[in-house]
């Protein structure tokens, strides 16, 4: 598989189930951007960086292609100049032919530059023209010569600040003519901030490279600035992360639009209890295997504690016990072992604490292998018994 290939499926599947918006008369919102592991998303004064690896890179660009429009605030059009377009794509695609996204700028004051890459591109077959949206409060002669050179300009509530409404600017979007589904937010610092704040993220989508920008880099989410000290709204994983060459993407889900949002709450899922007995040998031994799975705060992760109880082994006899866990798209295909899921020798040990990962819609089937191992007749039985199926466990936040 191509790179294109890797990046075209990953993309597509971290869309293809998010099909709600958070925002009822808006589009299906992804925030995106690139941080350092010391959460720097650019260098000292807003120095723009290359964080992302090239695949990273080229995961960005596929997913700019699934997207209708991208949004950035003006900030981030006066230092990058960027423009905003799928341009790493495969041998057989061509950046004229493809359907690019519409360039979105938050800008209240209108000062967007006239000689910006996004308003020149424009000008050429197979690129949008730019939407500038700001506020009722500005500068008219400077709308007329962006009108001029093809920018479509729209004003929108703003609040004391002079930050636009979210909520109303998701509202136009998904509205005739613009009937935007798919809204990419890239930054800057402020619009990723004020797109959490609004609480209207769908899918949060962190590339984070392997590097330390350093103090004087802009934070993603300054948590000391005093905007940022009200409640944050939850994102959980919603698909695992993926390495993609040196970066690791994080997409994450908002949790109270999701699946996941319907768990039961904290106090009420200490854990989950199953009881299976299982026979290996109807003459022979047997064994009863009792299973709690405990949520582990705030993560993806279970601990399960397996206990068991044999009955019918002479002490002469080796009694092995393994457990395998598949996701349960493997659950029919057999007791190989899963890759990532480790087995556990049980022995002859009375309970094993074990920590698993269990994703987001992860349905998890169990399965106890027994093997049977009589001494004196050197026998062997040999069982892979499927005992429960985990589904949707919910995680303790
Ligand atoms: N690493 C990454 O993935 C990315 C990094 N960047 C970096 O971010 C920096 C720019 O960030 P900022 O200076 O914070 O500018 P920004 O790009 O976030 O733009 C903020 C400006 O947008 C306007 N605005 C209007 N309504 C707004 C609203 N509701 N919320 C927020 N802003 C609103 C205001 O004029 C505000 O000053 C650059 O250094 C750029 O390189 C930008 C995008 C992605
Ligand atoms: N995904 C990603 N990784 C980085 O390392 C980045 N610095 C950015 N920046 C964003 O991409 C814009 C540049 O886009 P063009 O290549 O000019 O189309 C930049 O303005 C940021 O929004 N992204």
């Amino acid at each position: 598989m191509s790179i294109h290939d890797r990046a075209k499926s990953f993309c597509s599947s971290l869309l293809e189930s998010i099909t709600t918006p958070k925002s009822k008369n808006g589009p299906i919102v992804t925030l995106t951007y690139a941080q350092s592991l010391d959460s720097r998303i650019s260098g000292r004064n807003g120095q723009q960086l290359a964080l992302s690896c090239e695949e990273s890179f080229i995961m960005t660009h596929r997913l700019r292609i699934l997207h209708d429009g991208i949004l950035v605030g003006i900030g981030t059009i006066l230092n990058d100049n960027p423009r905003l377009t799928a341009r790493l794509l495969g041998p057989d695609e061509l950046e004229s032919t493809i359907s690019q996204p519409r360039p979105i700028i938050l800008d209240s004051q209108l000062r967007f530059p006239l000689s910006s890459n996004v308003l020149k591109q424009s000008k050429m077959n197979g690129y949008k023209s730019p939407l500038i949206v700001t506020s009722y409060d500005h500068d008219s002669a400077k709308r007329k010569l962006l009108e001029q050179e093809g920018a479509v300009v729209v004003p929108i509530e703003s609040n004391k600040n002079g930050q636009l409404s979210i909520a109303h600017l998701l509202s136009i979007l998904s509205s005739p003519p613009f009937s935007i589904c798919r809204l990419m937010v890239e930054g800057g610092a402020k619009v990723i901030k004020s797109f959490l704040k609004s609480n209207m993220v769908d899918l949060l989508i962190v590339t984070i490279a392997p590097t330390f920008v350093g103090v004087n880099g802009i934070l993603a989410i300054d948590s000391n600035s005093t905007e940022n000290q009200e409640p944050h709204h939850r994102f959980l994983y919603y698909k695992t992360p993926k390495q993609k060459n040196d970066d690791i993407i994080v997409p994450t889900q908002n949790v109270e639009n999701s699946n996941i949002n319907k768990r039961l709450p904290n106090n009420q899922i200490d854990s989950i209890q199953n009881n299976s007995s299982v026979n290996v040998d109807k003459s022979k031994p047997s064994i009863n295997v009792t299973t709690s799975i405990i949520p582990k705060g705030c993560s993806p992760f279970v601990t399960m504690i397996i206990k068991w109880k044999t009955h019918g082994v002479p002490k002469n006899e080796k009694l092995e016990v393994r457990l395998n866990w598949f996701p349960s798209s493997r659950a029919n295909s057999g007791p190989a072992l899963w890759p990532g899921f480790p087995k556990i020798v049980l022995n002859r040990k009375k309970s094993i604490p074990t920590e698993i990962y269990m994703g987001k819609n992860q349905s998890l089937t169990f399965y106890v292998t027994i093997r049977s191992v009589h001494k004196i007749s050197n026998q062997t039985v040999f069982n892979y018994v499927p005992i429960f199926a985990v589904k949707n466990p919910s995680f303790a936040c």
